[in-house]
């Protein structure tokens, strides 16, 4: 036998020399004692990520066989549906759960009313039918809210300047009945109106679509961190004012408490707590809270984050990133929509090799 083969054995690991009796501290833990190997790490280790763990934002756009780059998340691109649907496959292939879609709209289909939200045969739809065709096993959830749709790149209607909630609600339930009709399997509304779950959900199953789920962005802030997507879906540019009217101040965290519970209550499937890292607190207050389905979202401007410093050589961006994802799954997380899960994925499946 090897002499090699070796790691079932219990052989001793290589120790430095133990300090003179009179030199030691009379400790009893010694927590390093549980850190002193990489088996050992492994042994008490509390929480893994593994890919089925992640949700994949992709970017569509018009055309054919185009991918174009967006330009503040380097390594992202809008793909055209049919490179949407290769992309699918090889996300299907390494085992990656469900895609997130997310439509740049041409300037000249934007209006007032975000109507091409309401467009069976929009960009979105399109996708959907066409992964959901050649891709059947990988979920699909589609956003619902109007902000790639409207010239002023508000998420509802709006009126003498202000963004109208009951109005924008109607509207975002024939939006959701476009999508789940076109195919998908999750909707998840974004835009953070009062009441729109509960109406989506009664929209849902009047059609007959009881088996579509509902993830709910329940606990959604006004953040900064969502710059880099307003750039990939195009509302950068239309975007007047900001979101702070309806999307939550990041000073509190009581009252993701109370918007989480009033989803739940409307028929919500899971719930989602956005932007991710600096809003962990706020994972593990909802997850321990409820102990229902919980995702965070790591968004454009923690990818973006990352990669530039990845990119300077600042930063281990693996590290950083298998880091980051970790630290969701042990704030609570059953799941996090991140930019990465394709290079996570591919990682997990090279280690798993090891
Ligand atoms: N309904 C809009 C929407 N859906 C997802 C994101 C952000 C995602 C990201 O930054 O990665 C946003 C941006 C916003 O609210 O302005
Ligand atoms: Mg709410």
């Amino acid at each position: 036998m090897s002499s090699r083969v070796t790691p079932f054995t219990g052989a001793p690991q290589p120790q430095a020399a133990p300090a003179p009796a009179h030199e030691r501290l009379a400790l009893s833990h010694r927590p390093r004692r549980n850190r002193k190997s990489e088996w050992a790490r492994r042994l008490v280790r509390e929480n893994v990520l593994t890919t089925d763990d992640l949700i994949w934002p992709i970017f569509v756009v018009a055309g054919e066989n185009r991918r174009d780059p967006v330009a503040s998340m380097p390594g992202v691109e809008r793909l055209t549906v049919d490179h949407a649907v290769r992309e699918a496959a090889r996300a299907a292939e390494l085992g990656i759960p469900c895609l997130a879609l997310f439509p740049y709209t041409d300037r000249a289909l934007r209006d007032e009313a975000g109507s091409e939200a309401l467009n069976p045969d929009n960009l979105v739809c399109r996708a959907v039918r066409a992964i959901k065709k050649e891709v059947p096993e990988i979920g699909v959830l589609t956003d619902v809210a109007l902000d790639p749709y409207t010239s002023h790149g508000h998420d509802g209607l709006m009126r003498d300047g202000r963004i109208l909630n009951d109005e924008t609600v109607a509207v975002l339930v024939k939006q959701a009945l476009v999508q789940a009709e076109a195919g998908c399997d999750v909707v998840a509304p974004s835009d953070m109106m009062d009441g729109r779950i509960g109406a989506i959900r009664q929209g849902l199953d009047e059609a007959g679509l009881l088996d579509v789920q509902i993830m709910a962005y329940a606990a959604k802030y006004a953040s900064a961190f969502y710059g880099p997507f307003r750039d990939a879906v195009g509302s950068s540019a239309t975007l007047t004012g900001d979101k702070r009217t309806y999307q939550m101040d990041p000073a509190n965290g009581d009252e993701a408490i109370r918007e989480v519970g009033l989803d739940l209550d409307e028929g919500a499937d899971m719930v989602m707590v956005k932007p991710g890292m600096p809003y962990l607190d706020i994972v593990h207050r909802v997850k321990t809270t409820f102990g229902v389905p919980t995702f965070a979202y790591q968004v454009s401007g923690e990818y973006a984050m990352i990669r530039a410093a990845a990119d300077h050589g600042w930063l281990d961006g693996e590290k950083a990133m298998i880091e980051s994802l970790l630290a969701f799954k042990r704030a609570g997380a059953d799941g996090v929509l991140t930019y990465f899960a394709v290079a996570v994925a591919e990682k997990l499946k090279a280690s798993a090799w090891r």
